[in-house]
């Protein structure tokens, strides 16, 4: 059995995983530390923006028709009633014949309907109680944003599920929200496999590496928006792997194992994810690198065992941990995000049966074109290939190997896309 599996579609594997979970626990937090986290609540505006006449120049608020026909040789003189700063209101009407020297984002006095740029202006007499000449005439409305020419009253502004980044933040700051409702960062456990791993700080011995992929799955994890915790190797011996695995998925909302799942003498994953009150959503995908990558579920908690070949592991985080963590998250969209490209390399094989997932760099053509080129060499033992890759190339099964200018699908990496 260990060696007979079905190899499942990503997309398939992808709907089965997120048909299963449901967005998770939120909780309230100062807006300061609101960023990057996903909204657990919608913001509909309470009021317009602005919610006054606000002046758009530092200048002088008159009346537009006043200035009609006015000009350097033929100046309109006004009687300067008082300076409006930011943040203070001119508490009575103008009136005709007068000129309030107002700054930009102060609120215009009613009998205003136009503001002058200092600029076009020349102040006789200094101040409250001098005068000024107003050298251009001004359209009606000039340098005044109406009430609700921003937003209006009432609109909708984010949605739940939606990421705070600068843009939401500051909405959120201008709608008075100091708490955000917003969901829990996903706790996640990680794992490694492997006799051959030594902790970072060990120095190198014969058949033996660093887990490195610990440290990749943390940053993607971080990337991601969760709360990773490394929680060690897993046993050798199965009971004892069983039971650690188990008591994680008790104590965390998900928790990732890399290594171990192939068809190896200590390929120990597919063992643990069969026989147990667990159930198996799939331990093959039609992919490469990853293809041994395997999903189970268990009290409504994902365990995610990937492949310990570093791409591998990365390609299986990116294509179904990263969605599921979205979803965890009250997210809406837990698409890919892929798009179309041309692909720049003379030849990229195929795989008979498999979609390969190839490390790219984008480039953008003189006329705008968007292109796609590998990086390195890409064999899923290989991390150094890693460093390079901004996408992954979507390269279909087939035949033959793809071409030049090939019309291809790409999928971004990194914190962007969710
Ligand atoms: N007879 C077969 N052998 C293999 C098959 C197969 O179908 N039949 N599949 C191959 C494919 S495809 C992959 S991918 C790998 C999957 O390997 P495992 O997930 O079982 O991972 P390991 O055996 O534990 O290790 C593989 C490789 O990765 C290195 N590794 C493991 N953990 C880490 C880590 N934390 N940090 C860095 N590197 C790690 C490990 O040393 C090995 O070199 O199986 C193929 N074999
Ligand atoms: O599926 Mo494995 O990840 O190709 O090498
Ligand atoms: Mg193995």
């Amino acid at each position: 059995m260990k060696f007979q599996r079905t190899a499942l579609q990503v997309e398939e594997a992808a709907a089965r995983i997120l048909e299963r979970l449901q967005p998770g626990r939120t909780e309230t937090v100062p807006l300061a530390e609101a960023w990057n986290r996903y909204l657990a609540e919608p913001l509909a505006a309470d009021q317009p923006v602005p919610h006054f006449r606000r002046s758009g120049m530092d200048g002088y608020a008159l009346r537009a028709e006043e200035t009609a026909g006015a000009s350097e040789d033929s100046p309109v003189r006004l009687a300067v009633t008082g300076i409006i700063p930011c943040g203070s209101i001119y508490d009575r009407r103008l009136e005709p014949g007068q000129a309030v020297r107002i700054m930009t984002g102060a609120a215009v006095p009613d009998g205003a309907d136009a503001v002058v740029r200092l600029e076009d202006t020349l102040p006789e007499e200094e101040g409250e109680g001098g005068a000024v000449s107003i050298l251009r005439s001004a359209k009606t409305g000039a340098n005044i944003s109406e009430i609700g020419l921003e937003i209006v009253q009432g609109e909708k502004l984010l949605e739940p599920g939606r990421r705070i980044g600068p843009g939401e933040a500051a909405l959120l700051a201008m709608f008075g929200a100091a708490q955000v409702k917003v969901y829990a960062r996903p706790r996640v456990a990680v794992f490694a496999t492997g006799s051959e791993l030594l902790a970072v700080e060990e120095p190198l011995a014969p058949g033996k590496i660093r887990n490195s992929n610990s440290y990749m799955l943390l940053a993607q994890l971080r990337e991601a928006g969760c709360e990773p915790v490394l929680a060690g190797a897993i046993p050798d011996e199965l009971e004892l792997a069983r039971q650690a695995v188990t008591a994680a998925m008790d104590d965390y909302d998900m928790v990732i194992t890399t290594g171990g799942v192939s068809v190896g003498d200590y390929d120990i994953l597919y063992d643990l994810t069969t026989g147990w009150d667990g159930e198996l959503l799939f331990n093959k995908l039609a992919m490469r690198p990853g293809s041994p990558t395997t999903a189970s579920i268990r009290r409504g908690k994902l365990l995610f065992a990937l492949s310990g070949n570093p791409a591998a592991c990365f390609v299986g985080f990116e294509l179904l941990v990263r969605p599921a963590l979205r979803k965890l998250m009250g997210g809406v969209d837990v698409g890919l995000g892929a798009f179309p490209a041309r692909l720049k390399a003379d030849r990229l094989k195929t795989d008979a049966k498999f979609t390969r997932f190839v490390r790219g760099v984008r480039t953008v053509g003189p006329e705008g074109q968007l292109w796609a080129a590998p990086v390195g060499v890409d064999a899923s033992s290989i991390t150094v290939s890693l460093r390079d890759a901004d996408c992954l190339i979507v390269v279909p099964p087939g035949d033959a190997p793809l071409v030049q200018e090939t019309l291809v699908r790409v999928i971004p990496l990194g914190g962007s896309r969710l």
